[in-house]
């Protein structure tokens, strides 16, 4: 890791990191205030996450990942840019999930391009598998969102086939969806742009509770 994320991990891990510690989370200590919530997941080096939040400063970011040098980086894009609506996790995106966020909770989950393991043997390590999706999904607020993007043609199929099976889900696109203007370009999007592989967005929200009438 070089020096510029060495010294950011030092000086703003304690003012914007959020341990993966098990521990719930509480959101209005954590930003200081109340807004609807977007968890990146896998965020890299965050340049993507740092666009997004700049753009749109009504809503809370928390992105998480498990590579350093993309923490560390990301910690440094917040206080360059002076983006008060980010907060950086580091560890497991399950584990954060599971443990310290509460159901009911975001309003948006991003998961753009997610380590696409290709080889039939590592599919069970994929992020975006049926029991992944329902914990997923159980975090979101009825009518929240969860946006996938890869360009990994054989993952975006699955991604389709196991988000479209959810019962809790609804796709506003029927199949892929076109790619919204609020998604940057990512890092790892623009190699795979470059070495012209086709981008497949995938945009399912969390279908609104049943009222029981009695
Ligand atoms: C292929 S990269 C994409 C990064 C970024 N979204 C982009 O498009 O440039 C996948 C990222 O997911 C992260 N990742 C993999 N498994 C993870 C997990 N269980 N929890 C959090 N992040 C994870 C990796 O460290 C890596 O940064």
């Amino acid at each position: 890791m070089g020096e510029r994320h060495r010294a950011a991990l030092d000086r703003l891990w304690p003012l914007y990191g959020v341990p993966v510690t098990g521990e719930p989370l509480d959101l209005a200590v954590l930003f200081g205030r109340r807004a609807p919530l977007v968890l990146e997941i896998g965020s890299g080096m965050g340049d993507a996450t740092a666009d997004m939040a700049a753009a749109d400063p009504d809503r809370d970011y928390l992105a998480v990942d498990v590579h350093t040098p993309g923490v560390a980086n990301l910690l440094a894009l917040v206080e360059e840019r002076g983006l008060a609506n980010v907060r950086v996790a580091f560890g497991d995106a399950l584990d954060l999930l599971g443990h310290q966020l509460a159901p009911d909770s975001l309003a948006a989950i991003h998961v753009f391009f997610p380590d696409p393991w290709p080889k039939a043997r590592h599919h069970k390590r994929r992020l975006i598998q049926p029991r992944h999706v329902e914990l997923l999904r159980s975090r979101l607020v009825p009518g929240g969102t969860l946006h996938c993007a890869t360009d990994s043609a054989d993952y975006a199929e699955a991604m389709l086939e196991t988000l479209t099976a959810d019962p809790g889900l609804t796709n506003a696109h029927r199949g892929y969806a076109p790619r919204p203007s609020y998604r940057p370009l990512t890092k790892f999007e623009e190699r795979g742009v470059r070495a012209g592989r086709d981008v497949f967005d995938l945009i399912f929200t969390r279908s609104p509770a049943l009222v029981s009438r009695s």
